[in-house]
Order: C-alpha cells, then sequence, then structure tokens
C-alpha cells in the first residue's frame, strides 16, 4: 500500500530538515561500533572489573568475549504500581539468556517518579527533569561498554523516554523495550472522575474519595486510563521497541513472563556477533518517529508526548515540531476512544482488537511507514499480531480481524474522527497544543473573560470560594519548563469539569502541562513561548477576553493591537518554587531547559 502523501510529504520534511543533525548521529554510531564482543575494546583490568563478581560460568563465557553480554537497565521501585512487577524480571532474564548460551548483568538502575503520587505537589516540579535524570543514568549504566545488547525496563511518563533518550546516545547497542503491563480494571476511570468532582463541590469526604481511588488504583501494573505510561507503550510498539503486542499484557500471568524471557533471548539474537544486527540507532529513524506521530494521533495518546517525542528524536539527531504533529493530525482519523477519550480501559480496548488492529488498520490505509527496522527482525507488519500461549509455548496470531467493541476501537473507514483530535493553536500568545478528543465538540470553543493564577493552589481556592462560578478561561502561568519544570496541573480538572458541569464555559490556557489522564475541559497547554521567558502569556490581565477555539485552532487576547502592545508586566517572585523537595537540585535544569516544543531538552550546551 503506497503511503498517505501527507504522511510522505511529512516524513520527506522532516528527513530534510534533520539531514545535518541525524548524519552526524549515524556518523557517531558508526564511530562507536566494533566487531566482534563490545568487550573485546576493554583492557584486562577494565574487563576483569567488569566480570569480577560474575557467578563462574558467567566469568568464564565474559572472559571469552565470544557470547554477546546483555545490559539489564531497570526502572524498578516500590512506588509505581507499573514498576513494582519489574523486580523479578532480571531473574527470568539471566536465566533466558544463560539458556541462550550469552550472558547478562544488571548494568544499573534508574530513578522514577510517579506522578499519580506527586501530582498537585512540589514533587511534580521535577518530574519533566527525571526524564533527563533517567536518561544520564541510563548512559551511567551503560558506559561500562561491555555490551551487545540491553534491555530497558520502564513503562511509565518520563521513564520510557529517559531510557530511550539515553539508550539512542548508545546507538549501535541492539535494544528491547520490555513492560510490566497494566493492573487489571477495577473501579472505572470514569467513576473514580465522578467522586473526585463530588469531592471537589464537598458533596463527600476524604473516605469515600480515598476508597474510590483505592478500588481504581488496586493493584500492580500500569493505571488503566489512556495516559502517557500507556501512550509509551503504545509507542514501543508503533516504533518497533517491543516484542510485538507486549504492551497490554497484565503482570503476573505466564504470558507476560514469557514475553520478558522471549525479549531477553531476542536481544541476544539481534546481536552482531549472532549475526543479526540491529542497533537501536538504525530503529529510531524520521520514519519511526512519524509512526510514533500517527500512533499518538490514533489512539488519542498523551498530550506529553508533544514534548517527549521531540526530545526523543532529537536524541536520534530527528528534528520535528508541532506543525508536523498538526499536518499528521489532519489526515489520521481518531479510531480509539479509551478513558480520557472515552469510558473504555486499556485493558477493554486490547480485548477490542487492541493495537495490533490499530496498526494493520493504519498500515492498510498507508498511515504507517511499513518497511522500517524493528526488534521483531521483521516490518511493522508484524505488530498486527498478538502474543498467545500455544500449549505452554509463545506464540503469535493475527490481531482480530475486525474490532470486538466498536464504542472502544474502529476500523480507519469508520472512525471516530476523521483528524487525530490534535491541534496546534496559534494567536497573540502564542502556539500551544490542545486535545480536542478528549473534549466534547460543544465544549471546544470558548470566549470568555479571564482570570488568572501564578499557582494552581490559587486556582482552587478561588474555585471552592465560588469566585469562579461564570463563563471564565482560567489562566495559570509561570508553569513553563524555566519557571518551575513545567508541572502538570491535572489537580484543576475537578473543579473546571464542576463548572462546565454547572454549565459554565469554561476553558484553561497554561504554560504548564496536563496530564495524559487529563480530558473534558477545554486546554490549550505547553503555551510558548512561555511567560517568564517573554512570551506574551504574561502581558494578560485579569478580565481580558480569551478565544480558546479548539476547532479552528485560535488562541487569541481579544485586546486592540495598540493596548497590547503598549502593555508590559512584572516577573512574578517564583523563589518559593526554586526550593525545596530538592528542587534546589534542577535549577541548572530549569536554566538551560529549551521550549516546550523543542521538548523541554534541558541536557544540551
Ligand atoms: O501523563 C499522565 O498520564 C499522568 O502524569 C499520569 O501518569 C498521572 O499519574 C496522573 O496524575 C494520573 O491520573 P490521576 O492523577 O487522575 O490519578
Ligand atoms: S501511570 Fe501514572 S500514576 Fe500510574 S504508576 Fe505510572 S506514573 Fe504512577
Amino acid at each position: 500500500m503506497p503511503v498517505n502523501a501527507t504522511l510522505a510529504q511529512v516524513t520527506q520534511r522532516i528527513i530534510e530538515r534533520s539531514r545535518d543533525s541525524r548524519g552526524l548521529y549515524l556518523k557517531r554510531l558508526e564511530a562507536q561500533r566494533v566487531d566482534g564482543a563490545k568487550r573485546a575494546r576493554q583492557s584486562c583490568a577494565n574487563l576483569a572489573h567488569a566480570f569480577a563478581a560474575a557467578p563462574a560460568n558467567d566469568k568464564l563465557l565474559l572472559r571469552e568475549q565470544r557470547a554477546p553480554n546483555v545490559a539489564i537497565v531497570s526502572a524498578y521501585n516500590d512506588m509505581l504500581s507499573a514498576h513494582q512487577p519489574l523486580q523479578h524480571f532480571p531473574e527470568i532474564i539471566k536465566r533466558a539468556v544463560r539458556e541462550a548460551g550469552a550472558t547478562a548483568q544488571f548494568a544499573g538502575g534508574v530513578p522514577a517518579m510517579c506522578d499519580g503520587v506527586t501530582q498537585g505537589t512540589a514533587g511534580m516540579e521535577l518530574s519533566l527533569w527525571s526524564r533527563d535524570v533517567i536518561a544520564q543514568a541510563t548512559a551511567v549504566a551503560l558506559s561500562h561498554d561491555v555490551f551487545d545488547a540491553a534491555l530497558m525496563l520502564g513503562v511509565c511518563d518520563k521513564i520510557v523516554p529517559g531510557l530511550l533518550i539515553g539508550a539512542l546516545t548508545f546507538g549501535h547497542i541492539p535494544t528491547i523495550f520490555v513492560p510490566a503491563g497494566p493492573m487489571t480494571s477495577g473501579l472505572s476511570n470514569d467513576e473514580k472522575a465522578k467522586v473526585r468532582q463530588l469531592y471537589a463541590e464537598g458533596k463527600v469526604g476524604r473516605e469515600e474519595l480515598l476508597e474510590a481511588e483505592a478500588q481504581a488504583y488496586h493493584g500492580a501494573g500500569t493505571c488503566t486510563f489512556y495516559g502517557t505510561a500507556n501512550s509509551n507503550q503504545m509507542l514501543m510498539e508503533v516504533m518497533g521497541l517491543h516484542l510485538p503486542g507486549s504492551a497490554f499484557i497484565n503482570p503476573g500471568t505466564g504470558l507476560r513472563d514469557a514475553l520478558t524471557a522471549e525479549a531477553a533471548r531476542r536481544a541476544v539474537g539481534l546481536t552482531k556477533l549472532a549475526g543479526d544486527y540491529t542497533p537501536i540507532g538504525h530503529v529510531i529513524d524520521e520514519r519511526a518517529i512519524v509512526n510514533g506521530i500517527v500512533g499518538l494521533l490514533a489512539t488519542g495518546g498523551s498530550t506529553n508526548h508533544t514534548i517527549h517525542l521531540v526530545a526523543i528524536a532529537r536524541a536520534a539527531g530527528v528534528i520535528i515540531n508541532w506543525t508536523d504533529f498538526s499536518d499528521l493530525s489532519a489526515v489520521v482519523p481518531s479510531m480509539c476512544r479509551i478513558y480520557p477519550n472515552g469510558k473504555a480501559d486499556v485493558n477493554h480496548f486490547h480485548a477490542a482488537g487492541g493495537l495490533g488492529f490499530v496498526i494493520r488498520e493504519l498500515l492498510d490505509a498507508g498511515l504507517l511507514h511499513e518497511d522500517v527496522k524493528t526488534v521483531a527482525k521483521a516490518s511493522l507488519r508484524a505488530y498486527a499480531q498478538e502474543p498467545t500461549m500455544e500449549n505452554g509455548a509463545l506464540a503469535w496470531k493475527p490481531a482480530p480481524a475486525r474490532s470486538l467493541d466498536e464504542t472502544i476501537v474502529r476500523p480507519v473507514a469508520t472512525a471516530f474522527t476523521p483528524d487525530g483530535g490534535m491541534k496546534l493553536m496559534q494567536g497573540n500568545l502564542g502556539r500551544a497544543i490542545f486535545k480536542a478528543s478528549a473534549v466534547k465538540p460543544e465544549h471546544r470553543v470558548v470566549e470568555a473573560p479571564c482570570r488568572i493564577f501564578h499557582d494552581q493552589a490559587e486556582m482552587q481556592a478561588a474555585f471552592r470560594a465560588g469566585e469562579l462560578d461564570r463563563d471564565v478561561v482560567v489562566v495559570v502561568r509561570y508553569q513553563g519548563p524555566r519557571a518551575n519544570g513545567m508541572p502538570e496541573l491535572h489537580k484543576l480538572t475537578p473543579p473546571l469539569a464542576v463548572l462546565q458541569d454547572r454549565g459554565f464555559k469554561v476553558a484553561l490556557v497554561t504554560d504548564g502541562r496536563m496530564s495524559g489522564a487529563s480530558g473534558k475541559v477545554p486546554a490549550a497547554i505547553h503555551v510558548s513561548p512561555e511567560a517568564l521567558v517573554g512570551g506574551p502569556l504574561r502581558l494578560l490581565r485579569d478580565g481580558d477576553v480569551v478565544r480558546v477555539n479548539g476547532d479552528t485552532g485560535e488562541l487569541q487576547a481579544l485586546v486592540n493591537a495598540a493596548d497590547w502592545a503598549a502593555r508590559n508586566a512584572e516577573t512574578p517572585d517564583l523563589e518559593a518554587n526554586s526550593w525545596g523537595c530538592g528542587r534546589e537540585l534542577f535549577a541548572i535544569s530549569r536554566a538551560n531547559a529549551l521550549t516546550a516544543e523543542e521538548g523541554a531538552v534541558s541536557w544540551m550546551a
């Protein structure tokens, strides 16, 4: 199937724009490749240190340098329900690698933050930077440089982007991502959101709220809404870095463990020593990045990937921007309705046909690049399958020929909407992102006087005091990367949703972020340039009428041009955001951050 004309055009535009940076990246990749085992380049002392504590049979293999050595980089901790199952993965991996005649070493752990635990707290102001810390920690783990392949164990928001960015600086190493899978379904996300709104209105107490939350988030595995963590899983499938269909298999099942073991064996098989050399820097190229954007749009994935995917692409020498997302959104249909874009969760989505169905549909419609490198040692067509156990052994079968629930996932031909529901907003307030797929059509256009806040807690206090019970555009500014680390302002969703349910026209405009789980309320987010660095958002005054038009993409302060041009603004005191909860340690990240549209990258000189 020839690829869609817009897909081809956007891909070619990205290839042209990235010619120099991608050329340099590939040159550096080649400079790091070696024939044979990586260890051959190490001095005896370096090598001896690397296997000093290895078990005897591994030590012999490591010393002889004939068998591949696989790095395990893990984001296990007990704080993220999605990462807790990773605790036992290294044992499964080492056993499988040994059976394949090779060795595996736990190369290093990386930190992982649960955005659900830090949502609305000072910790959330470290969240974005944790992505780059994870990238650096991944590089530290791989810097031992005795590895022929790598397995990345991580799931959640900043962790997969960080692991991938780090792994791409070792682009010569074949790398596979190994997920833990979603927790089983508990209280529905919709029911959970309803209890939150009742709590925001003071109609239920903390006990009822905590009970609802505990029933929603009840066990090990990824939270079941389609937020950034589960958008990461989709990306790892559509960019060819998972074994096909690994994304949404629940932890603690035989199939999950079989997939983990098979990923270990496959990593051995992708090395130069084994003959099928497939370095990650060749898997992640311009077409893989475009496939990632298409997958994000078709499934209604997290707005955070209009930042993280930009940073990931940059790590591979590929330069993308929000116009690429917007142009692709115009031709990629919305095929899924998974919370917050609908009532279903990822378990229901998987049961209805899941990513295998979506990928096959998009391939058949020419909306994905099929001829790409993947860790499946096959084209992207291999990802139109799903894993299963046959007679106790792992096998793959074609994804369902049709959707098993068209309220959750539909074919391209009868998609929910013909476009991907990710709108680029533009106007005299800057450029921003608007996720239309999570907002009912009747709520997508708001024109109202604005009320300005410099802190999300101030907004919640004003709501509780009844000061927002009207048509209002709530502006929360000085929330950009350089101001305070660009936190997610997801705690504002319940009060804004209450106002919307009361019949008011409400919208949010911020240079901060929202959660991938945010929906229902129209929001122009990631406003760039941010207020702190002179972005026009800083010129707004309480009462100015602001137009947020999620259909046309207009983000406009309706202030006459002469008045607007004559305005200036004082920068508020942000000292309170510079310390406490470790924020002192991230001053350099804030000071160095690129814009949201450039991936809010903090590692580049
Ligand atoms: O981008 C995301 O998907 C969010 O960061 C998500 O990981 C976060 O945990 C939300 O806060 C969860 O939603 P609730 O806060 O509604 O539980
Ligand atoms: S999905 Fe979000 S809330 Fe759930 S474990 Fe991951 S980071 Fe935490």
